[in-house]
């Protein structure tokens, strides 16, 4: 069992950003810039944003931190968005997801410039992603998924990959990634979910399986191929009194009684989460390169 160190992997991508940032600033173009919208005080929200705009100073991005509070109205968001929209040096837009009921996700993702839409939302970069065209803003977790993949040369060509989840952000995207004429890529997907049955016997033929249901530990040893490769999404934070935060974070993946049957696996937490950031500056790159 190898360990897919999604820290590590980051880690690599991010310094090799902050190389081609600085040649920009050295050419006298301008350096990526990253604006961030949280809405309310979800804790969990609090810090995946913290950690993007952390990222966007250690790599010299400019960032900017918008915070409204939970009662804002749809409408003050959505013309924060134009605003943001016709800033020419804005190059990327996110707002960090979920948010209070009383906006709609739709209109506030449709509102979003497609060229600036980094976290890869939009309707237009949903459809140039499921074309298989290489100017689409992938989300940001199916496209570190794919890096950490490519940068583990991990063979994906002709493998079953069965995706659990069909979330608009990451298990729908990850079934049409890993099925694309890419490599990787050129899979053989199976997309599941709350509905299917036999799940068990589904996973027991998948060569890859990409847990994103988020139902702490649901994928048992006794769903996992031996030499399978396991890569987990899940992210739950249970309560724990003996750690500092006061919680520890658990997958969608039993790790301890899985982990011995694979050939590789992602851990909670330093897997996945680390690449969405690293895809996310990878994106946020991309606009500006494309906007100067
Ligand atoms: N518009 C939008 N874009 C997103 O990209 C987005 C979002 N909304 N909503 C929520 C999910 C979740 N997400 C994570 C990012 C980083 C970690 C991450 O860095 N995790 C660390 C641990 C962090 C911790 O200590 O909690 C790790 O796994 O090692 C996890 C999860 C981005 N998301």
């Amino acid at each position: 069992m190898q360990l897919l160190n999604g820290k590590e992997t980051a880690k690599v991508l991010l310094d090799s950003l902050e190389i081609d940032v600085a040649q920009r600033a050295a050419t006298g173009k301008k350096v990526p810039h990253l604006a961030a919208i949280l809405v309310g005080n979800n804790g969990a929200s609090e810090t995946y944003v913290a950690s993007k705009v952390k990222a966007c100073n250690e790599i010299g991005f400019v960032s900017t931190l918008i915070h409204f509070e939970e009662d804002v109205t749809e409408l003050k968001l959505l013309e924060k968005i134009e605003e943001l929209n016709e800033d020419m040096d804005v190059d990327g837009v996110l707002v960090q997801l979920p948010l209070p009921e009383h906006i709609s996700e739709k209109k506030v993702i449709e509102t979003i410039d497609p060229s600036k839409d980094v976290d890869g939302f939009h309707p237009v970069n949903i459809g140039k992603m499921t074309l298989g065209e290489k100017e689409a803003y992938v989300s940001a977790t199916p496209y570190g998924i794919m890096l950490l993949l490519e940068h583990h040369k991990i063979e994906t060509k002709g493998k079953h990959a069965v995706v659990i989840g069909r979330s608009h952000i990451v298990g729908r995207p990850m079934s049409i990634l890993l099925s694309n004429n890419t490599n990787p890529g050129n899979c053989t997907v199976t997309l599941c979910h709350s509905k299917t049955t036999n799940l068990k016997e589904i996973c027991l033929q998948a060569d890859i399986i990409v847990a994103a249901i988020g139902i702490p530990e649901f994928v048992k040893a006794d769903m996992v191929k031996e030499g399978a490769v396991v890569i987990d999404v899940g992210i739950t934070r249970i309560k724990d009194a003996t750690k500092k935060s006061g919680h520890r974070l658990v997958g969608d993946v039993d790790f301890k009684n899985v982990a011995p049957k694979t050939s590789f696996i992602t851990p909670v937490p330093g897997g996945v989460g680390p690449m969405t950031i690293a895809a996310l500056m990878k994106n946020t790159f991309k606009a500006c390169d494309e906007r100067n």
